[in-house]
């Protein structure tokens, strides 16, 4: 494909309007929207209203007339059609790590005669993490089993299965459904890690359990913006919050001795919300009440597939491509392996293409439909056969590691 094919792809893309709505730097090619969104150009002015009004002018009147009170809730029914739920089956608040915790701890305890818990050693490792403490922290003789194949792993012990939907690593994508089934043949709760899929692509929870992830990422919520949790509603009556907080109470403000927790998800809801990141987070989700998912979808296909032709096209240059070939198979991401990835990541990124490295030796790229454009698919590509042709890497630059890749 031409540039100019690219060109005319961009023209007809339905998407194409959004790509303004967000603030991009000139001459950037940001194919890091798997790790950190860009900023809706409504994010500051949301912001500095809810400081310079909210905050400013109604100080604490804020919690009900902004109702910075409700937002678990309220930001919790922007995410739900991202994900195929419904109003009142999501609550926002806390960081991912935390709510792993709350979801893991809450599937152990409705499955109390079980002492698996099933997880992935490939998955993003705080995953991994945070049920290794929270198994030391249940005592009672719980163990951890590795994924491998999923089949073998299940048996009438398993409790809970934590799994990603979309690889971190290789974009990789789960059969949501096809899974979820298989976990609950066995007896045991479906726990969904979706931090890699919502926004990407539309998602539906279905038969889950209970879902998470964050906010950051494709759905453009800001640095640091709060995770969210989805319980389905068949276990909102049951499901227990260990971290039971005044949040989740009943009634907050009756100031009883003993926690009691809220009908429905807000029982999952912890302390006070990180206002100011929430308030990010509602302009990005004001965006997305007007895009499209299935659009979405079918732009970021096109998208990691050109890239993916684009890419491979110049021949073989120490490349090898990671992610799954049929788009069916991954999400919006596409990744490849090269011996020297990490100085071939920051020659890019000093040349404009903003992708990732992951150790030992993993080049990922994000596609995000809403602000990409085909003509950057090009772009990247070119950019990254001149720096692998010209060998322009080999720069002791590039050989010097950042704290964060
Ligand atoms: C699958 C997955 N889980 C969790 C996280 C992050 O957790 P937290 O938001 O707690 O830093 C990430 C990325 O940072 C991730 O890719
Ligand atoms: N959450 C991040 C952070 O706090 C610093 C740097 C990167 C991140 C990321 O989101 C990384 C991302 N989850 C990954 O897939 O590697």
């Amino acid at each position: 494909m031409t540039r100019e094919e690219c060109a005319a792809l961009d023209a007809a893309d339905p998407l194409k309007h959004f790509r303004d709505e967000f603030a991009l730097p000139d001459g950037m090619i940001y194919l890091t929207g798997n790790s950190l969104g860009a900023m809706p150009k409504s994010a500051p002015e949301r912001i500095s209203a809810a400081v310079n009004d909210e905050w400013a002018n109604r100080l604490v009147g804020g919690w009900n007339s902004a109702r910075w009170y409700n937002q678990p809730t309220d930001l919790g029914d922007g995410i739900a059609p991202l994900i195929g739920a419904g109003p009142g089956q999501v609550v926002v608040g806390d960081s991912t790590s935390v709510v792993i915790y709350k979801a893991m701890a809450a599937a152990a305890r409705l499955r109390p005669d079980r002492r698996v818990i099933v997880s992935d050693l490939s998955n993003f490792p705080t995953d991994r993490y945070v049920v290794e403490g929270l198994v030391k922290g249940l005592g009672g003789g719980y163990e951890i089993r590795d994924i491998g194949d999923l089949g073998t792993a299940l048996g009438d012990d398993v409790a809970a299965v934590l799994l990603s939907q979309v690889d971190y690593r290789t974009g990789a994508r789960r059969d949501m459904a096809a899974v979820t089934a298989q976990v609950h043949a066995a007896g045991a709760i479906m726990v969904w890690d979706l931090c890699h899929s919502v926004g990407a692509f539309p998602v539906d929870v279905g038969d889950a359990d209970f879902a998470l992830g964050c906010t950051y990422k494709y759905v453009n919520g800001g640095p640091g913006s709060p995770a969210f949790l989805y319980v389905a509603p068949r276990h909102q009556a049951d499901a227990e919050n260990v971290l039971s907080g005044w949040y989740g109470h009943a009634e907050p403000f009756a100031f009883e001795p003993h926690f009691r927790p809220a009908e429905g998800v807000r029982r999952f809801a912890v302390s006070t919300p990180h206002v100011l990141s929430g308030v990010a987070l509602s302009a990005a989700l004001e965006m997305w009440k007007r895009v499209d998912l299935h659009a979405v979808r079918a732009k970021s296909v096109a998208l990691t597939s050109l890239f993916i032709d684009l890419v491979e096209a110049g021949g073989d240059r120490g490349l090898t491509l990671a992610s799954p070939r049929d788009p069916d198979e991954r999400g919006s991401q596409v990744s490849f392996l090269h011996p020297d990835g990490y100085p071939v990541m920051r020659a890019l990124i000093d040349r404009g293409v903003h992708g990732d490295y992951r150790a030992p030796s993993l080049l990922r790229f994000g596609f995000a439909p809403l602000y990409l454009r085909y003509v950057d698919v090009w772009d990247a590509a070119a950019l990254i056969g001149e720096v692998l042709d010209k060998e322009l890497w080999r720069d002791e630059r590039y050989a010097q590691r950042l704290a964060v890749t």
